[in-house]
């Protein structure tokens, strides 16, 4: 990952809101490269998990460093995400969790939902966000490569 992000944004209808507003943020902050938005569009009613499956291959494929996604809660889009291989998505809504996503867990995706969190809220958090990086010679990588191992079939 360079030091600039190249950030999938997508959300489903009950997110469009939240993610119009989050894809200006994204466009105006200098640690962001390229946003690429994924859906919906107005007047769109893909529902939630093709978003997130989109914006998580593009992750996989190396098209994109993380993916921010908005649906209802938030959980929906987490768990479509997290069952394509190789990506670990989260919810949250609070800053320390925000933190730990990616100093703990290396999560390259980040969701929340527009019916739970404010949007004033929402948008601070994702701007956190963008400022925290992994470090793999961290005591938290050995835990992190535990999952990969796991999701591969094996044993840790
Ligand atoms: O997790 C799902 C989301 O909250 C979605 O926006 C709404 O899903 P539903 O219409 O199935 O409740």
């Amino acid at each position: 990952m360079g030091d600039r992000l190249r950030i999938a944004l997508g959300s489903d209808d009950a997110g469009l809101r939240y993610k119009t507003q989050l894809a200006k943020d994204l466009q105006a902050d200098d640690r962001v490269s390229e946003v690429i938005d994924v859906g919906v569009d107005e007047d769109e009613e893909t529902h939630y998990p093709h978003v997130a499956a989109a914006a998580a291959r593009l992750i996989v494929e190396g098209k994109a460093d993380r993916a921010l996604l908005i649906c209802g809660t938030g959980m929906g889009v987490a768990i479509t995400a997290n069952k394509v291989p190789g990506i670990r998505a989260v919810t949250a809504h609070d800053s320390y969790s925000v933190e730990r996503a990616v100093l703990s867990n290396n999560a390259q995706v980040l969701c929340m939902g527009e019916r739970v969190v404010g949007l004033e809220l929402a948008r601070r958090l994702a701007k956190e966000w963008l400022g925290y990086r992994f470090d793999p010679g961290s005591a938290s990588a050995e835990k992190v490569a535990a999952i990969s191992a796991y999701e591969a079939g094996g044993e840790a």
